[in-house]
């Protein structure tokens, strides 16, 4: 089926499995996947390691075929039109692709030519790439004495020499501090508003989705369980969390339970310790009802907040299981396949 008008990015349906080798039965990497992304916007794939995000991207860019399932890239299907799409887009992978003995500069050009630039094309285009991402007074240096934000940078700027209508960006922080993570955030965003380019982002990082991504899916064994704009995510879940620390000398937790049980406006009212959490459709008007709750029942409080939910409800929401968990069973699966690997 064709995307609909409009919409820069298409998947529907897809599937890909791969040998599991080894006698071993196939790995399902994406059973149905699908979503749609508008022209000119940040569309996130969120999940944890082995949700398939990559499988999707590889797909979508041409590197991999799915075994069934449709998927168009600036209208074009990737299936029927490989060549087409490639010149459509740019591709910034996890791993660097910049030659580490070459200047930042010398990259940029050679990254265009590649391309089919012409010299002089090239150059005007690596010198704009190179102010926008500050890397100008560095342009004449060899990539390997670069930060890794910086080479980092210089990564998405190659990915973007062709002027490309599509951006695919693989997980575009990992292994960046947290400091240049939100440097290259600030780019990212400067450079969709200045290119008009729609980007695929794919990340496990919650709080990156939430920044950059215009709209979300979030991905859990090979599907999307939930898509819509982060905050449209974070609002389906109803309410505000309420977090309330007993002071250490107070009265006991089981008297301040009863005090907030009996507040209405509060729902999901729970105790751990001295902690007590709660849900309410707004945190900000029921607090006070619950610390005045508190007080008539002569419990002192250390202190109290109230938050929106964050991607991490979201998730659980959908999989039943927190994306910190997915994450760590996803490593301990790896962990244990290597430990395989390396006694067979
Ligand atoms: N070439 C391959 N051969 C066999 N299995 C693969 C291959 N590539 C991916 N897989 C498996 O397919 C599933 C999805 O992997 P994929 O790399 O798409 O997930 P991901 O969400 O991008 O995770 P990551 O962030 O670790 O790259 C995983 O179970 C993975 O082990």
């Amino acid at each position: 089926m064709a995307p609909t008008t409009g919409s820069a990015l298409a998947a529907e349906h897809l599937v890909k499995s791969y040998s599991g080798g080894r006698g071993k039965p196939p790995v399902r990497a994406l059973d149905g996947l699908g979503f749609e992304a508008a022209s000119g916007t940040v569309f996130g794939l969120l999940g944890p390691n082995g949700a398939g995000k990559s499988t999707t991207m590889k797909i979508l860019s041409t590197l991999a075929r799915a075994d069934s399932g449709t998927a168009f890239v600036a209208g074009i299907d990737v299936a029927r039109h490989p060549a087409r799409v490639r010149r459509a887009i740019g591709f910034v992978a996890q791993k660097p692709v910049s030659d580490p003995m070459g200047t930042g500069v010398e990259n940029l050009v050679l990254a265009g030519r590649l391309q089919g630039m012409r010299a002089g094309e090239a150059k005007a285009r690596a010198a704009e790439l190179l102010d926008r991402f500050g890397l100008t007074e560095h342009a004449r240096r060899q990539v390997k004495t670069y930060s890794g934000g910086m080479a980092r940078k210089l990564d998405v700027a190659i990915g973007l020499m062709h002027r490309p209508q599509v951006l695919f960006l693989d997980e575009p922080t990992t292994g960046l501090d947290p400091e240049a993570r939100a440097e290259l955030w600030l780019e990212l965003d400067r450079m969709t508003a200045a290119e008009n380019l729609t980007v695929l982002l794919t990340t496990h990082y919650l709080d990156e989705a939430d920044r950059l991504a215009d709209r979300l899916a979030i991905v859990d064994h090979g599907h999307v369980v939930t898509e819509g704009t982060p905050d449209e995510l974070k609002s389906g879940l109803r309410g505000d969390a309420i977090v309330v620390e007993l002071a250490a000398d107070g009265a006991d937790p089981f008297t301040a339970l009863g005090a907030v049980q009996r507040v209405d406006a509060l729902r999901e009212v729970g105790g751990d310790g001295r902690t007590l959490r709660a849900r309410a459709d707004d945190g900000a008007a029921t607090l006070p009802l619950a610390l005045a709750a508190l007080e008539a029942a002569g419990v002192a409080v250390a202190s109290a907040t109230v938050a929106r939910p964050s991607l991490d409800d979201v998730y659980l929401r959908h999989t039943g299981r927190t994306f910190t968990r997915a994450q760590e069973s996803a490593s301990l699966q790896t962990g244990a396949e290597q430990l395989v690997e390396s006694a067979s």
